[in-house]
């Protein structure tokens, strides 16, 4: 496989559909359309053609978008044809006698990388984008797409430069005794805002992560205390288990829930007990594990259970009082998964405490390369702050870091991530 084929893929949803959009890049794409179409319009405009080689096999709207401002960098072309299975198959098949290929999942994003349309962290951005489920989500995924992490990276690029010239003045300089033995106090300002400013960028990973990940609530509690309805309740579904028999819920299962626009994903944990069998005791094991990695930790309460574990404090804490339609608690939080009493103001606690887990506006930090780099970075930069006067190895300091951010945005070794992050694309994109 090079990038000199020309590819092909059904760009859309796998029909029956309304529309379905076929995309080619390569240098032969152009003839291709002309090939199955006829004259090709001008570039990126929709033109109404009759298309199929020889045979009509279907009439649609067509467009080519000449290199190299096209998504890919190439000649691209669109088909937009109806959404037939038949259809399409046909109209592949006479692209593919023509001489095109299939393209592999996130081909034609990986040749926008390699012809600089798109740096890694935008690529990953349009990733996260496609799989977007909730509104946070997309706005997080959009702005990574658009370039707001990639400028930020830059300007911490220029920067590093800029530090590096100062040094390496000096060092080049350091012979001739016409340079000032020590640096500027503007430098040392610059290092520290350095400094700062990528502190700040991974304390705002962890707010990332979490609207691209979704906010952990753990649901946990003794046996019976009403878990699995409390989900079924929060999720208005039969997701969960519910069971009147203690101990059904043995594994972590994660139920997902979009409350305003941000994904929590509840977690339905065993009851906490002393367990009778191995198996239940893994579940206690693995309930004790999510509730410690958990954002949020609903700790329910029965009044027909006895709890045999003292309700735990923390922060991220919120005790639950369940089955309130059979007795009410004074002054706590309380709700009955039977008559939905309490659900509603549950559910606005959960978007309350969320909201100040993810900030005003999502981070666009939120992967784990993105950890990473910026781990790496921050290190360098601290350590040339340390040894700032050994001119030549702060110099070194501040390679490595601009080294550590080429390699988030791909400029270096992209090899490492680029078959990893390509093959979670779909085909077609
Ligand atoms: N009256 C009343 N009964 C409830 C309520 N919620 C749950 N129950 C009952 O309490 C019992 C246990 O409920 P579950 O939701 O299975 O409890 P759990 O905590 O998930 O239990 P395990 O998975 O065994 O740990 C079932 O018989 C439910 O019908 C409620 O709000 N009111």
């Amino acid at each position: 496989m090079t990038s000199r084929d020309t590819i092909m893929a059904l760009s859309s949803g796998a029909p029956p559909s309304g529309v379905a959009v076929i995309r080619l890049s390569g240098p032969q794409a152009r003839e291709a359309l002309s090939f199955m179409a006829g004259e090709v319009p001008p570039p990126r405009t929709l033109a109404l053609r009759s298309i199929g080689a020889g045979t009509r096999l279907d009439q649609g709207l067509v467009a080519f978008f000449p290199r190299p401002a096209s998504f890919t960098g190439e000649d691209c072309v669109e088909l937009h044809v109806h959404g037939s299975p038949a259809g399409v198959k046909a109209i592949l098949r006479q692209l593919s006698e023509f001489g095109l290929r299939l393209a592999q999942p996130g081909e034609f994003t990986r040749r926008a990388f390699e012809n600089g349309k798109l740096d890694l962290v935008s690529v990953e951005g349009l990733g996260d984008l496609l799989s977007a489920e909730t509104e946070s989500q997309r706005q997080q995924a959009l702005a990574r797409y658009d370039g707001r992490f990639t400028a930020m990276i830059d300007n911490w690029r220029d920067e590093l430069l800029d530090l590096r010239a100062e040094l390496e003045a000096r060092l080049d300089f350091s012979d001739e005794g016409d340079v000032e033995e020590s640096l500027p106090g503007a430098f040392q300002d610059q290092l520290a805002g350095l400094v700062n400013s990528l502190t700040t960028a991974l304390l705002s990973l962890s707010s990332g992560r979490i609207v691209r990940e979704g906010i952990r609530v753990a649901i946990a509690g003794a046996p019976n205390a009403g878990k699995s309805s409390l989900i079924n309740a929060l999720s208005q579904s039969d997701v969960a288990i519910v069971s009147p028999e203690a101990g059904t819920t043995r594994d972590v299962r994660e139920v997902p829930l979009d409350i305003a626009g941000q994904l929590y994903l509840l977690l339905d944990l065993a009851g906490l007990r002393d367990a009778d069998s191995l198996a239940e005791a893994e579940g206690v094991r693995r309930a004790r594990r999510a509730i410690a990695d958990a954002d949020i930790v609903l700790w329910l309460v029965a009044p027909d259970v006895e709890s045999t574990e003292p309700e735990p404090f923390a922060s991220n804490v919120i005790v639950v009082h369940t089955k309130s339609d059979l007795a009410h608690p004074v002054g706590a939080t309380s709700v009955s998964s039977v008559t939905g009493e309490g659900i509603g103001e549950l559910i606005a606690l959960l978007q309350q405490r969320g909201s100040t887990l993810t900030g005003a506006e999502p981070s666009v930090i939120s992967h784990e390369r993105d950890r990473q780099a910026l781990t790496e970075a921050l290190d360098a930069v601290v350590s040339a702050g340390k040894r700032i006067e050994q001119w030549e190895l702060a110099a070194e300091d501040l390679r490595l870091a601009s080294a550590s951010l080429e390699r988030l945005i791909g400029r270096l070794d992209p090899e490492r991530v680029l078959d990893r992050l390509f093959s979670s694309f779909c085909i077609g994109k």
